[in-house]
């Protein structure tokens, strides 16, 4: 019987979540919810690594815009999003860009426009764990001015914005969660205290990414495109375009001569 630490099961520097090892994570990562969309983007990188997938982590790593760039996915919600992150950054990231979905709360912001997340509002269980060590919802200030100027080099429209994040999907977010449209109660109106708090889009890994990045010393940023609008209530149904765009905005920022990190 082979055996390794509980505290620390680390084995011959590979984590027991991501599948891959030392030396096969690039400074700058993407970290899309959807382990498909790592596969989905392969195609825009050159010298491509797939490390393959493990649970929800799926790992690619290769060269865009000439440089070295990996894309893991971190499945939904905090607590694989908390283990992809601590696992990218003991194998070697520095800066984390979330390139994800999210609904808008706001009738301009039509689906298919992308958001910048400068702060995130939210309670998620995971993100509250990581600010008793320092983490703040907060995105680096340079990050988010990047992703916009990036975007408007490419002809894409990017603004700055709060999100929520929040840890349901259905009730959480106003959506019916039974199986019988009985007229459930909607009454806790979590969308109109979002928006009332200042959030202009909701999802469920913002505040996530940024706390606990934060709490263990990545630079970090969130890129969302926005699917659906529940002010217009509208819904995109082909979000490829989108998610693509997602890694030309955040490949260019990395890519950038003005921007120094490199690596
Ligand atoms: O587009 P991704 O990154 O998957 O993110 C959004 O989509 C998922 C819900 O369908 C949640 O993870 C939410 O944050
Ligand atoms: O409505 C949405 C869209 C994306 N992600 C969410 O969490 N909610």
């Amino acid at each position: 019987m082979s055996m390794t630490s509980a505290a620390f099961p680390w084995e011959n520097g590979r984590p027991p979540h991501l599948p891959c090892g030392t030396g096969d994570i690039a400074e700058n990562v993407l970290t899309p919810g959807d382990p498909d969309r790592v596969r989905l983007l392969a195609d825009m990188l050159e010298e491509v690594t797939d490390f393959g997938r493990k649970r929800e982590f799926a790992v690619i790593t290769g060269i865009y815009e000439g440089q070295r760039l990996t894309i893991c996915s971190t499945g939904i919600g905090g607590p694989s999003t908390e283990i992809a992150l601590v696992e990218l950054a003991m194998l070697g990231a520095k800066r984390v860009v979330r390139i994800g979905g999210m609904s808008s709360l706001v009738a301009e912001y039509a689906p298919g426009s992308f958001v910048a997340v400068d702060r995130a509002l939210g309670d998620t269980g995971t993100a509250r764990t990581y600010r008793a060590v320092g983490g703040e919802a907060k995105a680096s200030s340079r990050i988010v001015a990047g992703l916009v100027g990036a975007a408007t080099e490419l002809g894409l429209t990017c603004r700055p914005g709060v999100v929520a994040s929040t840890d349901s999907y259905y009730f959480g977010q106003d959506r019916r969660y039974r199986p019988v449209d009985d007229g459930q109660d909607l009454s806790a109106n979590f969308i109109g205290r979002f928006q009332a708090e200042g959030a202009i889009g909701v999802e469920m890994e913002s505040e996530i990414t940024m706390t606990v990045g934060g709490a263990i010393g990545l630079e970090t940023g969130c890129l969302l495109g926005v699917h659906g609008n529940r002010a217009t209530d509208s819904w995109l149904d082909d979000y490829e375009a989108t998610q693509r765009n997602l890694l030309r905005i955040a490949g260019r920022l990395f890519s950038s001569t003005e921007w120094e990190l490199r690596g």
